[in-house]
């Protein structure tokens, strides 16, 4: 799968909730904070069995409550789609559970 073109980025990135560009490589980061750990950590695991089924995987961090993510395809070496539709099923599973970061 190819990286995503400039045009593609203009477009979709800005429509992802929360998400940045990370700086030194070609991928987006997000944090999210839930309730508490039980919160964060059943979120990890509705994301774990959706990631496996795409065969599209997270990088990420859990401390208590907060999980730091990044996204990136390492097989195209860059942001793909599938980091997109990543994203969005993260913040689909997240709606609704997560605090102001
Ligand atoms: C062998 C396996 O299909 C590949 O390593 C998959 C697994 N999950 C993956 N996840 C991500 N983020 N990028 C990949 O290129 C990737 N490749």
């Amino acid at each position: 799968m190819k990286t995503l073109s400039p045009s593609e980025r203009a477009e979709i990135l800005p429509s992802l909730d929360g998400w940045s560009l990370v700086e030194d490589r070609d991928a987006i980061r997000k944090r999210f904070v839930f309730e508490d750990f039980n919160a964060a950590f059943g979120w990890m695991t509705r994301v774990a069995l959706a990631a496996e089924t795409m065969n599209h995987h997270p990088e990420w961090s859990n401390v208590y409550r907060s999980v730091d993510v990044t996204l990136s395809s390492h097989d195209a070496r860059g942001l793909t789609r599938r980091d997109v539709e990543l994203a969005q099923r993260m913040d689909q599973f997240a709606s609704g559970i997560t605090r102001d970061a």
